[in-house]
């Protein structure tokens, strides 16, 4: 009827309808949950469970959609999905990956084949790259783990990014107070132009990038703690002193996937102490688990932290370091209530402005039990004890090694971490 007015019209007649949750970009299970700076947001989409070898088998390919699949069913089961905000996912555009990867990577990895720009074959001479590979499973790869899928894996790998630039920024604006990204393919490998272990777009990595370029923030903490050393986050922010790269892996002098993250590599020009690789040695004898990450967290990863004061705080959350994950690919045993601890220890930061993206991890149980914990973490659930006899466990002699060997290489650049009489 006319004079109506949109609902809620002032007088002036400009609509003041209040912003519903999904104008705001939220989907429909937000009304069951807090709103804004209180809440913990979750971004999960289908379009990632695409991603997969042209071979179609997931016995060759471990790092399949299942992964996410079962994350996701396990925090619907258990009610958490309720209680947290839903992202409306998106894929990064053009411009956000190539914040990170070059342009000519960004078109190759990016673009479905109808929408493949016709470029210049010769500029991919550039890549370090020269082309796919046949695999035995009869599928092609950029290398005999990175399945590629021409139609699937550049959105699923965008939709990646978009996924944990979404969280960060609105974890960054007080949007929602943290979130977790349940996404794949996992990111930390891909370097600015090389596609590596699993990994396509360093989402992490152009996240950071997007908050530093499009939210001015100074001091962003990127914390690694997928088994494996995320060497494309660290090669991408290298000389980047606003960038703080923590990693947690193992590395065995070089021994381990991807060979990088001696702790030797502390950064160069400005970026000199803003790389931090805890890098344990000494293979399995014995497997490292929670007393040793507690000790990392105690001794290094929290002084460290909190002497640079970041404004946010963004997690490589792989779970590959858990129990369940044999030698090849992890060979610890972290549980899932450590994950959930060393997640409330980061929560203490940046004024509890955290954005989780999981990584690696395969063994379905295992990493289901540790996003729950992270999950619970973020909504400031009572923590699952970490078990008594891992509380008074020393740490082995090998990872004592190591700490030293850290503390000594990295105490010029942070002198808040002192050396513990272990
Ligand atoms: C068939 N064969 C079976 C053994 C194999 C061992 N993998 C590795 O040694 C390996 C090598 C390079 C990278 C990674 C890796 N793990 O997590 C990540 C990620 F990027 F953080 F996600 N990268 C792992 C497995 N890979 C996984 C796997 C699962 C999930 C994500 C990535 C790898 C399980 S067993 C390689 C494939
Ligand atoms: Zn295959
Ligand atoms: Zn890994």
């Amino acid at each position: 009827p006319p004079g109506a007015g949109p609902a809620g019209a002032g007088e002036s007649g400009a609509a003041v309808v209040p912003m519903t949750l999904a104008a705001a970009g939220w989907g429909p299970s937000a009304g069951g949950a807090k709103t804004g700076s209180t809440s913990t947001a979750l971004a999960y989409d289908g379009l990632m469970l695409r991603h997969q070898c042209m071979c179609g088998s997931n016995s060759a390919h471990p790092e399949h959609g299942g992964r996410l699949q079962s994350i996701w069913a396990r925090l619907q089961e258990t009610g958490a999905v309720h209680r947290c905000l839903r992202l409306r996912s998106r894929k990064a555009t053009a411009e956000e990956l190539q914040s990170v990867h070059s342009d000519v990577y960004t078109m190759l990895f990016g673009t479905e084949p109808m929408h493949r720009p016709k470029v210049d074959v010769n500029r991919f001479a550039e890549l370090p790259m020269k082309n796919f590979v046949m695999l035995p499973c009869g599928g092609i790869g950029v290398d005999s783990d990175t399945t590629w899928n021409d139609i699937h894996t550049p959105s699923a790998a965008r939709m990646a990014a978009g996924c944990v630039i979404d969280l960060a920024f609105k974890a960054a604006m007080g949007e929602i107070r943290n979130g977790f990204a349940i996404v794949r393919p996992p990111g930390h490998h891909a370097e600015a132009q090389q596609a590596m272990g699993f990994c396509f777009f360093n989402s992490v990595a152009i996240a950071a990038k997007q908050l530093r370029l499009r939210h001015k923030l100074e001091r962003i903490l990127i914390v690694d703690w997928d088994v494996h050393h995320g060497n494309g986050t660290q090669q991408i922010f290298y000389e980047d002193p606003h960038i703080l790269y923590i990693s947690i892996h193992r590395h065995d002098d070089g021994h381990f996937f991807p060979g990088t993250g001696n702790p030797l590599e502390c950064g160069s020009e400005d970026g000199i102490g803003f790389n931090v690789n805890i890098a344990w040695s000494g293979g399995l004898n014995p497997p490292l688990g929670d007393a040793e990450y507690l000790a990392a967290f105690r001794a290094l990863v929290m002084p460290i932290a909190q002497d640079f004061d970041p404004e946010i705080v963004l997690v490589s959350a792989g779970f590959d370091a858990a129990t369940g994950h044999p030698s090849p690919l992890g060979g610890y045993q972290v549980s899932a209530a450590c994950f959930g601890y060393m997640t409330r220890q980061l929560m203490e930061l940046a004024g509890g402005k955290l954005v989780m993206a999981l990584e690696g991890g395969y063994d379905l149980p295992a990493i289901c039990d540790a996003s729950h914990e992270c999950v619970r973490a973020l909504l400031g659930d009572e923590p699952v004890p970490i078990r008594e006899e891992e509380l008074a466990r020393r740490p082995c002699q090998n990872a004592i090694d190591s700490l030293h060997k850290v503390i000594s290489i990295q105490q010029p650049h942070w002198p808040i971490i002192k050396r513990y009489a272990f």
